[in-house]
C-alpha cells in the first residue's frame, strides 16, 4: 500500500471532521477519494501532507510510519491543493524553470514536464493566459518536477469544461500506467473521475462509508428491469401478485427486479396475456451517480 490510515480522526473544536477513517491506496492506482461538500476531503488531504497535524490514528506512507519520518515521505509526494502557486506574469516554461532552480532538479525536466502535459505549444504563453484546463496541467507539470512517486490532487476537475476533464483523466491514467506514480484524487463529484479511478473511497461526515475497486461500487448497483407500457399499475398488481418485486410506478413505465434473462421474456409474455401491451422492455443498471447520492444520503442501495 502506498498510503495506509488507521482510525484517523481529527476535529475542529468539537466538531468531528474526519473520522475514524482506514484508508488503503494501492501502489499505481488512481484511488478517487468521493464525498460530498464538506465531507472532510480537504481536510483528510491536508493530513496527508502535514499542513495539519494528526491528532488520533497512524498514517503510514509508502510502507512508513508518517510521524517519524516526514521529510523523507514529503519529498516523493507531489501535490495540488485548491488553485495551482503560478506566478500569472511569467510563460508556463517559466514558471517551471524558476521552481527547478528553487528545487535543484534538473533543468531538462521542464521540458519533459511541459510534453507530459501537453503544454509544449504553449509553453512561452503567460500562464495568466491559459484556460483553467491548462492552469491545472502547469500545476500538475509544477507538482510531477521532482519526480514524486505518488501526486496528491484535491478536486482539480473543479470548474473545469468536458474537455478540459478528459485531458486531466488521460493525463492520470498516462501517469499510472506509463509512469508507474499513484494518483489521489478528491472530488464531489463521481461522473468526474469514474472513468479514470481504479479504486473508490466514498465519505461522508468524515467517516468512510465504501471502499473498493471501482469494479465493486458498479456490483452493488443491483439490475433492474425497465417496462415500458400504457397501463403500469395493471402492471404492477400483476407482477405484485405473481411474487415479484416492484420497484418504482410511473406514468410511462415501472421496474421490477432483474432475475434473468428468461425471467424478462416470462414477464413480457404474462403481460402480453394479461392485456397488457408492453412498448418496450430491457434490463438497466442504476448509474453510478445515483448510487453515489443513495450512498452518502445514507439510503439503502
Ligand atoms: N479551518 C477550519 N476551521 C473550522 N472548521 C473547518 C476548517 N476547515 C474546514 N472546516 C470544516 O470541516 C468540515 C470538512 O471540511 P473539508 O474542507 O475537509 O471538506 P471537503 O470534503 O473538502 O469539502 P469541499 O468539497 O467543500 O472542499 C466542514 O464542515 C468545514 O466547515
Amino acid at each position: 500500500m502506498v498510503i495506509e490510515t488507521k482510525d484517523l480522526t481529527f476535529k475542529f473544536g468539537s466538531q468531528t471532521v474526519v473520522n475514524s477513517l482506514s484508508l488503503q491506496v494501492p501502489q499505481g492506482s488512481i484511488y478517487g477519494f468521493l464525498g460530498p461538500n464538506g465531507a472532510g476531503k480537504t481536510t483528510t488531504i491536508k493530513l496527508l501532507l502535514n499542513l495539519l497535524k494528526n491528532e488520533q490514528g497512524d498514517i503510514k506512507i509508502f510502507g512508513l510510519d508518517f510521524a517519524a519520518n516526514r521529510t523523507k515521505i514529503l519529498a516523493q509526494i507531489g501535490s495540488l491543493i485548491e488553485q495551482p502557486a503560478i506566478y500569472s506574469h511569467l510563460s508556463g516554461r517559466e514558471n517551471l524553470k524558476n521552481r527547478a532552480i528553487l528545487l535543484q532538479v534538473d533543468e531538462s525536466r521542464v521540458d519533459e514536464m511541459l510534453q507530459l502535459v501537453q503544454l509544449t505549444e504553449a509553453a512561452h504563453k503567460k500562464a495568466g493566459k491559459y484556460s483553467l484546463g491548462m492552469k491545472q496541467r502547469l500545476g500538475i507539470a509544477l507538482a510531477l518536477l521532482p519526480d514524486p512517486k505518488l501526486l496528491m490532487l484535491d478536486e482539480p476537475t473543479n470548474g473545469l469544461d468536458p474537455n478540459g476533464i478528459i485531458e486531466i483523466r488521460e493525463l492520470l491514467k498516462r501517469l499510472t500506467k506509463e509512469h508507474g506514480k499513484t494518483v489521489f484524487i478528491s472530488s464531489h463529484l463521481l461522473a468526474e473521475i469514474e472513468r479514470m479511478a481504479t479504486h473508490v473511497a466514498i465519505i461522508n461526515k468524515g467517516e468512510l462509508l465504501f471502499q473498493g475497486e471501482i469494479k465493486e461500487l458498479e456490483g452493488l448497483s443491483k439490475p433492474q428491469v425497465r417496462i415500458e407500457t400504457a397501463n403500469t399499475v395493471d402492471a404492477a398488481n400483476l407482477l405484485t401478485k405473481n411474487g415479484y418485486v416492484v420497484g418504482e410506478v410511473n406514468d410511462d413505465h415501472l421496474t421490477v427486479a432483474f432475475k434473468s434473462k428468461e425471467d424478462t421474456g416470462a414477464i413480457n409474455a404474462m403481460l402480453n396475456q394479461a392485456g397488457i401491451s408492453v412498448y418496450s422492455i430491457h434490463k438497466v443498471q442504476k448509474d453510478l451517480e445515483n448510487l453515489f447520492l443513495n450512498i452518502t444520503q445514507n439510503q439503502a442501495i
